[in-house]
């Protein structure tokens, strides 16, 4: 068993605040074929902050979001949403500039080629201002997560970097999902250089190994290793750091030097993406349940498998029940992949 002396303060009232963005997922309902061939897309909320914020409600957790939507029907569509799921969005600003919903089209060619689409130009989720990040919200939570596309803009950029500092001073614990997405950045330099200044001040750390190498600035490297790429971060604040590696797993870190590799389940998958978020939720859903790290990440894998199975990322978020029975149902055999 690993110790990840990642400890949470009880007395908080809130176990879970994200901060980033809030978009609107159009998933083609067409599957099967390319996205040229699409007729009909099915509205979810979107964006994988709050993707892993609607999955720790759906897990039972008490939760907040901060953010900016638009002022339009999407952005109506968005905070109605986090309403009927429970979440308080007392820190969801509305914009006044015009700024418009982001827009994520998704494409799925097979249950193993699915690609998105992404609009993004002049959303209002990168429009946050440090402002109007509520210190109450953070001081009132027990962990508080970032998302490493909220860091590609200015004012969300400084918006991200105040919610870090009002959590190092009233002791939230600190969840870093690296969240790359390229379209959103000018350059791999400039998206270095603000992951890891964010990445120096958190204590759990999650990404894929693609992610990890766009920080490290180590693309196709074959001196890569994530024992390496993990240890450079306990130097720094982080006590867990998870490298995820699609179908064949994650592996896990901690501070005390130990390791954990954790297999992925089977799954019937319909599309791909959906697979991190729904992972990241599971994962610091057992640690703030006070599992070991060998069973928070067994419960991510097996949220993601329910999720990468749906049609959709946030509304296929699953409760707690449903994670566990798939767990059974896998090591009983009755799930294979498709
Ligand atoms: N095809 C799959 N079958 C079963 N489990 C999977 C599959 N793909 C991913 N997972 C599970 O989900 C976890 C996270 O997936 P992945 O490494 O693809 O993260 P990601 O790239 O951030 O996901 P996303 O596609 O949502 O961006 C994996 O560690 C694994 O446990
Ligand atoms: O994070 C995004 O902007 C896209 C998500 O909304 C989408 O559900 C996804 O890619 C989840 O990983």
């Amino acid at each position: 068993m690993t110790n990840h002396n990642v400890t949470f303060d009880a007395a908080k009232p809130l176990d879970f605040t994200a901060i980033g963005r809030l978009c609107i997922d159009l998933n083609a309902n067409e599957i099967n074929r390319p996205m040229e061939e699409t007729v009909t897309f099915t509205k979810y909320v979107g964006g994988s902050p709050a993707n892993i914020c609607i999955g720790m409600s759906r897990l039972g957790l008490k939760t907040a979001f901060i953010g900016k939507v638009a002022n339009d029907q999407m952005g109506r569509f968005i905070t109605g949403y986090l309403d009927k799921e429970g979440i308080d969005a007392t820190g969801v600003s509305i914009d006044r500039t015009g700024a418009v919903t982001g827009l994520a089209f998704t494409e799925i060619k097979s249950p193993t080629d699915c690609s998105i689409l992404m609009y993004r130009d002049n959303v209002a989720d990168l429009k946050l201002e440090a402002g109007e990040v509520p210190e109450s919200v953070i001081a009132d939570s027990k962990m508080l997560l970032i998302s490493g596309t909220a860091l590609a803009k200015s004012p969300s950029r400084e918006a991200v970097f105040q919610a870090l500092e009002y959590a190092k001073r009233h002791g939230a614990v600190i969840a870093f999902d690296l969240d790359y997405r390229p379209y959103t950045w000018t350059s791999e330099e400039e998206t270095a250089v603000y992951y890891n200044l964010a990445a120096e001040k958190c204590d759990i750390i999650i990404g894929t190994r693609e992610e990890f190498d766009m920080m490290e600035r180590l693309e196709n490297n074959p001196q890569r290793d994530d024992r390496i790429t993990a240890s450079k971060w306990f130097d720094h604040s982080a006590r867990v750091v998870i490298i995820k590696h699609g179908k064949e797993g994650s592996i896990a870190y901690t501070k005390d030097g130990a390791s954990h590799r954790a297999r992925s389940f089977p799954a019937k998958v319909v599309k791909t993406f959906g697979a991190g978020d729904s992972y990241a939720a599971g994962f610091l859903y057992g640690l703030m349940q006070g599992w070991d790290i060998s069973a928070s990440m067994e419960f991510g894998s097996a949220a993601a498998c329910i999720v990468i199975s749906s049609h959709s990322c946030s509304d296929a978020m699953p409760q707690a029940p449903q994670v566990h029975e798939y767990i059974e149902r896998c090591l009983a055999g009755e799930i294979s992949s498709n």
